[in-house]
Parts: structure tokens; C-alpha cells; sequence
């Protein structure tokens, strides 16, 4: 799974530069995604983000995620950040686990996250 952004002036940290929380956030959304291709609905326990190289702002960068391993419940996501000029600026890598409905239901899930327990994994 892949996406390419281009930080801008809502993420500025230092002047010039993307904001980490802004990157860890790219990587977390990108790793839910990842979850239509296991086709498991799970949540982030922990997310880890090296930020080896600052980030300008206005350069696409190419984030790229993938699930490593699966233990159990447990599913080992890892990613990286490239720019065009093929610069690894960032890594991530996150723990995630499976949950149930009732993970969601106290919070007011609405229809649309209550629909995908009901399909079967091939068309989440
Ligand atoms: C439109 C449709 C949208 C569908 C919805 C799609 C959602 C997409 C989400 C996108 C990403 C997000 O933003 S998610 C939002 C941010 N994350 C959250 O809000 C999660 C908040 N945390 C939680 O609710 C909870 O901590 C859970 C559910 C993650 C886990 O609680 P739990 O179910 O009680 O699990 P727990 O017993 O603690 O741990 C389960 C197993 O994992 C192991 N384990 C736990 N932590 C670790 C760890 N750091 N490293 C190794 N192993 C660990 C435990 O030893 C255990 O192993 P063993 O004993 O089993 O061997």
C-alpha cells in the first residue's frame, strides 16, 4: 500500500519543515489502510516513527506500508517515507491489534463500521 504526500503549511514544525506528529499521523492513517488488504479490522497499540532526515514541506514524498508479520491478534506493520529524489527521510513501525465489534460500540460506531463485521473479509 502506498500514497504520496506533500506536507504543507498545516504541518509546519520548524519553519520549512513537516511537523512529526504530522508524519507519525501519515503513517498510522496509511497502516489503517493496510488493513483492507489483511482484511482485518485492528487498532494501533504502539507506533514507533524514525525520523532520519527533516522533511521539507511541498515535496511529494512516497510513504509506502506493509504488513511484516502476523502473531495472533498481533499485526506487525512497517513503513517508509521516500522523497523524489530518493531520499528515506522517515521509518515506521507499529503494532497492531485485531479487535472485535465491541471494541467500537460503546463510542457510537456508526452503520458503516458496524456493516464491516458483517461482510464476509473478502469484501471489507
Ligand atoms: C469504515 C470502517 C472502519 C473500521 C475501523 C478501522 C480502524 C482503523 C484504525 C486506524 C488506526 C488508528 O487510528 S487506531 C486509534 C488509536 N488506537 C487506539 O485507540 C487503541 C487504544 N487501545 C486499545 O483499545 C487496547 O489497548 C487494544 C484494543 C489495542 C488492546 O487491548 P486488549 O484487547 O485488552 O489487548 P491486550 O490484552 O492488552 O493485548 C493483546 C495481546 O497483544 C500483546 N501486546 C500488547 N501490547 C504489546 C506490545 N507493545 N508488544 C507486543 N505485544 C503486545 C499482549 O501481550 C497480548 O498478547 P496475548 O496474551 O494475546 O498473547
Amino acid at each position: 500500500m502506498a500514497t504520496d504526500v506533500a506536507f504543507d503549511a498545516r504541518h509546519r514544525g520548524a519553519p520549512g519543515l513537516a511537523h512529526g506528529g504530522a508524519i507519525s499521523a501519515a503513517c498510522d492513517d496509511l497502516f489503517g489502510f493496510v488493513l483492507y488488504l489483511v482484511q482485518e479490522i485492528a487498532v494501533t497499540r504502539t507506533l514507533t516513527v524514525n525520523y532520519l532526515a527533516p522533511v521539507p514541506l511541498g515535496q511529494p514524498h512516497r510513504i509506502t506500508a506493509r504488513l511484516q508479520r502476523r502473531q495472533g491478534r498481533r499485526l506487525h506493520l512497517e513503513a517508509t517515507g521516500t522523497g523524489h529524489d530518493d531520499v528515506t527521510r522517515f521509518t515506521a513501525e507499529a503494532l497492531f491489534l485485531v479487535v472485535d465489534r465491541e471494541h467500537f460500540t460503546p463510542h457510537g460506531a456508526d452503520a458503516d463500521v458496524l456493516a464491516m463485521f458483517n461482510r464476509p473479509p473478502e469484501h471489507r
